[in-house]
């Protein structure tokens, strides 16, 4: 189902939802998973303006307080799993470091992401690398971490035959999991649903052959995985999750006599609310129909999502440098574009806005199209949209922006790219700087 769809299931649109978690993180700090969701509605003004002014705009906000919250109720849902985090979702090494304290992996899609995620501290022993139709600089960066010893105890994981032909002429004799493709697939848009995508995954029935063939060449085949797809929020979408892991389970017993395995990863994919009115996941629903549908396997399970644990931990700060009411609508001009936050332009995708500068100020409501700077009309972050009149200079908090934000910036119309904040125990600091002119044209030879 599609993000842009009303709301689901009668939230009363608080998310003031009680917590579920009652796990400990390894840092040995009091569990708490916080409220199920914070809305943008729940960060407080004063704190988004003072960093506006302290960093400027357009800036990411990221609480890392938050993350462990989310962390630690995704932990205490799913308590006989490991949690490897999708480090595409946001690779800033402080996410890293947080999430580690709090004993999670990592799921990483390249090797930028497993030396990303090495530098935070992150043992290898909970480095996963999905190497999808790996480039070569990739393998040999990762062999070359493994060889050394640098990441001695990482597992790679495999869609195709020709990965493990890639990994054994370089040597690789290290810990093999094989992504199967499942044949079903989920997710908010179409575009980010994987599990039947041919692209992703060995087919189930090639998959005992690949583990062979990787076995003869000295691997350790410890672990099947497989994925649907990114934004499981709605039934349809628990359904297909339900059927991907069913189909994985399968092949883990088929895998049972030829093969130890240590563990199951049945993917990420979990979504969260992004109207103001959608209703939390529920998280005991899907490890509930997980456990379920799982069946009876001797091997740990293993999760991997992104978007739960850092998507409503963040926020984009943007200012108003233009308000023109035109005979359809007040368009306003912000400072952040699909540069910035490119999730709108690509997948049509909703994200809360709010005038944070308007906030009990009495000012009267608009219906805005709110818009950005590059010179396309795919750049708009929403359209009718009501919000506290606006005036040149005001400040916008586009909420949920912690997943999947900064990671797919672009330098585009050669914008550099924003800065961004980290929030941890009450107070913030500069966590990456704003990129300037010449970090794009310092390239140039
Ligand atoms: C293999 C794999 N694992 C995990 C994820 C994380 O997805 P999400 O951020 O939706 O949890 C993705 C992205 O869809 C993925 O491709
Ligand atoms: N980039 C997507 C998620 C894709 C996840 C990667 N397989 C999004 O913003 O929703």
């Amino acid at each position: 189902m599609s993000e842009e769809s009303a709301s689901r299931t009668g939230d009363d649109g608080t998310g003031e939802s009680g917590a579920v978690c009652d796990g400990a993180g390894e840092s040995g700090a009091a569990c708490d998973g916080g409220p199920e969701v914070r809305r943008l509605a729940d960060w407080d003004a004063d704190t988004l303006l003072d960093l506006r002014r302290q960093y400027g705009s357009p800036s990411y906000v990221l609480d890392l307080d938050r993350v462990r919250e989310n962390y630690r109720r995704l932990a205490a849902a799913f308590p006989d799993a490991a949690v490897h985090y999708a480090a595409k979702a946001n690779a800033l090494g402080d996410v890293f470091e947080a999430l580690d304290d709090e004993g999670a992996g990592v799921e990483c899609a390249s090797a930028g992401e497993v030396v990303r995620a090495l530098d935070a501290g992150v043992p290898s022993d909970r480095v996963h690398y999905t190497a999808v139709n790996p480039p070569a600089v990739d393998l040999d960066t990762v062999v070359e971490l493994w060889t050394d010893g640098v990441a001695a105890d990482l597992t790679v994981t495999v869609g195709a035959e020709d990965t493990v032909a890639r990994l054994a002429t370089r040597g690789y004799d290290g810990r093999l999991c094989v992504r199967v493709n499942p044949g079903v697939g989920a997710g908010h848009h179409e575009k980010v649903q994987t599990g039947a995508n041919a692209k992703f995954g060995v087919p189930r029935d090639r998959a005992l052959d690949v583990a062979e063939t990787a076995t003869q060449a000295g691997m350790d085949v410890v672990g099947v995985h497989a994925h649907a797809g990114s934004g499981i929020h709605d039934a349809d979408d628990l359904d297909a999750h339900r059927e991907m892991v069913a189909r994985v389970g399968d092949v883990a017993r088929e895998f049972d006599a030829a093969h130890d395995l240590e563990f199951v990863d049945v993917g990420g994919g979990l979504g969260v609310p992004y109207r103001e009115a959608d209703a939390p996941l529920d998280l005991d629903a899907v490890a509930d129909a997980t456990r379920d549908a799982l069946g009876d396997v001797d091997a740990q399970l293993v999760v991997e999502p992104g978007r739960y644990l850092v998507a409503d931990a963040g926020v984009l700060l943007t200012d108003v440098n233009t308000v023109k009411e035109t005979p359809d609508t007040t368009v306003l001009g912000v400072d952040a574009g699909m540069t910035t936050l490119a999730r709108p332009a690509i997948y049509g995708s909703y994200h809360p806005i709010r005038n944070v500068t308007a906030g009990g100020d009495g000012r009267g409501e608009v219906r805005a199209t709110v818009t950005g700077p590059i010179c396309e009309s795919s750049d708009v972050f929403a359209e009718d949209r009501p919000l506290a009149e606006p005036v040149r200079g005001d400040v916008l908090a586009i909420g949920n922006a912690g997943a999947y934000g900064y990671e797919m910036a672009s330098n585009y119309n050669t914008r550099p790219r924003p800065a961004t904040a980290v929030l941890e125990d009450g107070s913030a600091s500069l966590a990456r700087r704003r990129e300037t002119l010449s970090d794009i044209t310092t390239l140039e030879l």
